[in-house]
């Protein structure tokens, strides 16, 4: 069998279609596939790779689902050894993880999970499967491909297929860049997986092309099927203010009952808008990433079992949300791009029937998105710093040797948000080859201690050194490389012991400090090569925030532009409709909504002294050093630094808030010091 990469034509092979429909009917017991189900796991069962790209709720999942339980019967039936082996399937959700595995095994399929959630024991059971060739299925999150330990192990493991899900991350051009994706389409080569299955449920065509390309996916295994349903129903408005705002949405809730989703951009917003929505009689909760685990299952579960809620979220609700009659979605505030919006509303109107999807224009949201954005790039004399700063620590490092460092530290340090500070790491190992990122440790655990702890033997060296090098308080903090050198045995070692305390019940345990860990792949630059690097990333990063302003801009455009939107949206996507949707705001009115991008209006705001002179007093002489971090405290906006200097709560905070960003940053350039 050929490895993933580009391939000679693929003989469809009739025998393929036929054992993936009795695989279906046998397995899951439907009896037709859907959308392009069948040419899709045909090809792939054939020896082909294919990038699937369907709607939510399109049916991805037996897309790779059906293939890895037919490749070995395939095999036999063509007559040529049979050639047992895994498919990875790589996720970035836990929680869909568990939701599938779960179902998988109640049907009888060999499947297993590796997340960080789970003990020694249960992790060394998979990987001893995987060695048996028993396992059909292994689900991964795709940073377990930098782990050593299972790169090692699945290298003696014939790999059938990887399954990249949510795999428009591995595009720079989308919205959703992880740059840890990048590492997954190099992974799939290093490891000689058979073939390879992207799948997404939004890619433009520039995406779809970075897919492709990234994954090495002949075009003949693009399948992809249009993004619109004729049943939902698009409209949009254009809105003044937050009182008028308010007073639409509770209008049109009323007119249009039935489970929703309103989507807000904030942790905040979700509060304040449930609790006004509840004055006002409605059943409803807020979701956001924030709230405790057990509240936000219980707001879900109340959710999917009601058939008239409101759940006002941020967009952490919504993945793997597949409940059918939500019929409406509104957009309170506007979304950050067109795959936002057109993956948010898929989630409506599943069941086929009739379903509304609203969405405000706001000049005020779109100032606080666009400010969000600006907050992400760090200035290039913070990039400049970290770079000198990560290379002179280790002079004399030379290729193959492991550095270590502390992302969060970094990152507080040098102000840049973790976000951007994977992606300058990432550069470093894609783009420039100097470093790639291995399995991190972590420095410390601690633990709590369960019934019958205090009777556990711990006569051996290692208990005893761990016990030694304990800290009590409520958690009690264990330093391991303190006990790993009183006892003299491998850190490995001392943190298995600690390990096996937590699967036996002793204890709970949360291990805390990651150490992030590199290995050199050239030696370090020197110091005029560094200064070129940092010129370098910083203008990627800069690229991006341009291209998320776009993004917004496209939103706006698409609602007060001259076309049907759903003609529109789909046109985005490369997608055709031939005719008008007949029912969207745009075909209903036959006229444009009325929205200028704000900003324009702002050029001419002046720069106050007083409140430049505000921010400079409040932050402090040492941190006159880094003008777009000053204009970030002027804004209001949250950074790593302005958090630990606890910035927000002063006067200062926000008080330029209304000046155009760039004007800003050039106000305070004029006071900065080198
Ligand atoms: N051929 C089929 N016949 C009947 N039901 C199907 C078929 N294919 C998929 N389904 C069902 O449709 C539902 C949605 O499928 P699935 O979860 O795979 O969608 P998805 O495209 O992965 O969605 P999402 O993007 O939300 O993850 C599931 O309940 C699945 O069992």
């Amino acid at each position: 069998m050929p490895t993933a990469g580009p391939k000679s034509p693929v003989t469809i092979d009739p025998r393929a279609v036929t054992l993936a429909k009795d695989i279906l009917k046998e397995v899951w017991g439907y009896t037709a596939f859907r959308l392009e189900q069948e040419a899709a796991i045909t090809r792939l069962i054939c020896g082909g790779n294919a990038a699937v790209i369907f709607p939510t709720g399109g049916g991805k999942s037996l897309v790779y689902q059906v293939p890895a339980l037919a490749f070995d019967k395939f095999d036999k039936i063509c007559g040529r050894p049979v050639g047992l082996g895994v498919t990875l399937v790589v996720s970035p959700l836990i929680a869909l993880m568990k939701d599938q595995t779960q179902a998988l095994k109640k049907r009888g399929v060999k499947v297993a999970a590796l997340d960080s959630t789970q003990d020694r024991d249960s992790v060394l059971e998979t990987y001893q499967m995987l060695r048996t060739g028993e396992l059909k299925l292994l689900y991964v999150a795709p940073e377990r491909l930098n782990n050593e330990g299972f790169v090692e192990t699945i290298k003696d493991v014939k790999i059938r297929m990887v399954a990249v899900d949510e795999a428009h991350c591995v595009s720079e051009w989308g919205t959703s860049f992880r740059p840890i994706y990048l590492t997954v389409a190099r992974f799939v080569k290093e490891v000689n997986a058979e073939r390879v299955l992207c799948l997404t449920a939004t890619a433009t065509p520039k995406v779809t092309d970075d897919i492709l390309q990234g994954f090495d996916i002949e075009a003949e295994g693009l399948f992809r099927t249009p993004m619109f349903r004729s049943n939902l129903r698009l409209l949009a408005k254009a809105a003044q203010s937050e009182t008028e705002k308010l007073a639409h949405l509770k209008q049109f809730l009323k007119a249009n009952p039935g489970p929703t989703i309103v989507y807000v951009a904030t942790h905040a917003q979700t509060q304040a808008i449930a609790a006004a929505l509840e004055a006002e009689g409605f059943r409803v909760a807020a979701y956001h990433a924030g709230l405790a685990n057990p509240l936000r299952t219980e707001v879900q579960d109340r959710f999917m079992a009601a058939s008239d809620m409101i759940i006002v979220a941020t967009i952490a609700f919504g993945m793997g949300v597949d409940k059918p009659d939500i019929r409406n979605i509104v957009h309170y505030t506007i979304p950050k791009s067109l795959e936002g919006y057109s993956q948010e509303i898929g989630r409506a109107g599943r069941d086929g029937l009739p379903s509304t999807c609203f969405l405000y224009l706001s000049a005020a949201d779109i100032k606080q998105i666009e400010s969000f954005s600006r907050a992400d790039v760090p200035s290039l004399q913070s990039v400049h710093g970290l770079l000198e700063s990560f290379f002179g620590e280790w002079p004399y490092a030379q290729k193959g040797v492991v550095v270590e460092t502390n992302m969060t530290n970094l990152s507080k340090k040098w102000d840049i948000r973790p976000t951007c500070l994977a992606l300058l790491f990432s550069q470093l190992d894609l783009r420039f080859g100097i470093v790639r990122a291995i399995t991190p440790k972590y420095s410390s655990y601690s633990y709590q201690a369960n019934e019958g702890f205090s009777s556990l033997n711990k006569s051996d060296r290692i208990s005893q050194a761990l016990v030694s090098a304990s800290k009590k308080g409520k958690w009690t903090t264990v330093d391991v490389d303190m006990a790993a050198s009183c006892c003299g045995r491998p850190r490995e070692q001392v943190v298995r012991t600690l390990q096996s305390w937590a699967t036996n019940g002793h204890i709970e345990l949360k291990p805390s400090g990651v150490i992030n860990r590199l290995r050199v792949l050239k030696p370090f630059p020197s110091k005029d090569e560094i200064k070129d690097l940092a010129e370098k990333a910083h203008q990627q990063l800069e690229t991006k925030e341009l291209e998320n302003i776009e993004r917004i801009k496209s939103v706006v455009e698409l609602m007060a532009g001259h076309q049907c939107y759903a003609r529109a949206l789909a046109a985005y996507f490369g997608d055709e409709l031939e005719d008008p949707c007949k029912r969207c705001g745009f075909c209903e009115t036959g006229s444009p909504i009325k929205f200028e991008w704000p900003g324009n209006e702002m050029a001419n705001v002046p720069i106050d002294e007083t409140k430049i002179k505000m921010v400079l007093d409040a932050v402090g002489e040492l941190n006159w050093n880094d003008a777009r971090f000053l204009a970030r405290v002027g804004w209001g906006i949250t950074s790593p630094r302005s958090t630990s200097l606890r910035l927000g709560k002063t006067k200062a905070w926000g008080c330029c808030e209304g000046v155009p960003f760039d004007k800003l940053v050039k106000a305070f350039e004029v006071h900065c010091v080198e």
